[in-house]
């Protein structure tokens, strides 16, 4: 069982390593790299925010991929650029300082540890994470006991900004379902996790695996990449497609809550991501959820006769809890009805 304590009994440091281990070798992943770049007309939506026809255009693409991209989100470029220079000053710590803030509790989201799917795969992922969620004191004060307060700073104009254009897409995505403000009156309570994702480079990209494929249990995820190729999504008849960096653009994830909410016209998408022997690659994921203990099920509004409702009430709380015991079964756990569609 891959379990953060034998993990940390071994002291790995992906940052020094020069061979591949055994450990974090994965031998299934050949045939299974399909990249298809090339393909133009597979090429997932940058969408602007200012554009009129932001509603049509949301609902497109959420509805054929359950993931676009964004520019002209009124988050600074300057603010993006920041908090990749944190994260990268944070991996780029001695490996000690780093174990000082893991393993704080079991029940404990935050701070510096393995992914939460790892258990589920047999091998360890060539990835190190820290998960921000509430204050970033306590761990900061353990990272940088003299200069720990720029970080928090940071971190605390990063969520109040993310919050904001994470309930403008919450928004958007609902309003182009022709749901309006009278039908939820939690959207403004919503809470974040911060996952801060460092892929040091790797001796040997083509059998390591970055982050092993999962859909976000998010409501939705606004995700910043640095300049470095590595996100891929999976596409139903086509397969996994690397969704290509580009400056100031931020990648929304539609998340398994939204699938839920939407009635499953939304789907959650499958993601990963992987490594290169050239370049350190950041991402920050702004992973945004309902309040935890508000009951979360498919609006009414989009319940009918045609459209059965497909899932059971339930709260954050409890699916994260499924989750960490069920993984890519817990939608179909909480699913109450066939297919979608069918009248019975
Ligand atoms: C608030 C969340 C959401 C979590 C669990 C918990 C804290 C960390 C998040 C992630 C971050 C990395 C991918 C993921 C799949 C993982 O392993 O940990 C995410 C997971 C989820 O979206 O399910
Ligand atoms: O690094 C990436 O591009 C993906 C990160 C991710 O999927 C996550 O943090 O949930
Ligand atoms: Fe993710």
């Amino acid at each position: 069982m891959l379990t953060e304590e034998s993990y940390q009994t071994q002291y790995l440091d992906l940052n020094s390593i020069k061979e591949l281990p055994e450990s974090h070798t994965w031998t299934s992943l050949q045939d299974d790299c399909t990249d298809c770049l090339s393909n133009e007309s597979e090429s997932l939506p940058i969408i602007d925010l200012n554009d009129p026809d932001v509603l049509a255009l949301v609902r497109h693409a959420c509805e054929t991929w359950g993931v676009l991209q964004v520019k002209n989100h009124g988050v600074s470029l300057r603010l993006l650029e920041d908090m990749e220079a944190a994260t990268t000053k944070l991996f780029s710590l001695p490996i000690e300082q780093k174990l000082k803030v893991s393993l704080s509790s079991s029940n404990d989201i935050s701070g510096y540890r393995l992914p939460k799917i790892s258990p589920f795969f047999p091998k360890f992922m060539w990835r190190e994470g820290f998960t921000i969620f509430g204050s970033p004191v306590e761990h900061a004060v353990k990272l940088w006991p003299q200069d720990y307060k720029p970080f928090c700073d940071l971190v605390e104009e990063y969520g109040k900004e993310m919050k904001n254009l994470a309930e403008r897409l919450m928004w958007l995505m609902l309003k182009s379902l022709g749901i309006t403000e009278e039908d939820i009156n939690w959207s403004s309570l919503g809470g974040a996790a911060i996952q801060l994702n460092s892929y040091p480079v790797c001796p040997d990209p083509d059998r390591a695996m970055g982050l092993a494929e999962h859909t976000d249990s998010s409501l939705l995820t606004i995700l910043y990449q640095n300049n470095t190729t590595g996100l891929q999504i999976f596409r139903e008849g086509t397969g996994w497609l690397t969704v290509q960096p580009h400056t100031g653009v931020l990648v929304v994830n539609i998340g398994d809550l939204m699938h839920i909410l939407s009635n499953g016209l939304y789907p959650s998408v499958l993601h990963r991501a992987l490594v290169n022997r050239k370049q350190q690659r950041i991402s920050v994921a702004y992973i945004y959820r309902p309040p935890a203990n508000v009951l979360i099920s498919p609006l009414p509004k989009l319940v009918d006769h045609y459209h059965l409702c497909l899932f059971r009430p339930i709260t954050w709380t409890e699916y994260l809890e499924l989750k960490s015991k069920h993984f890519t079964n817990t939608l179909s756990l909480i699913r109450i009805s066939g297919s979608p569609n069918v009248v019975s």
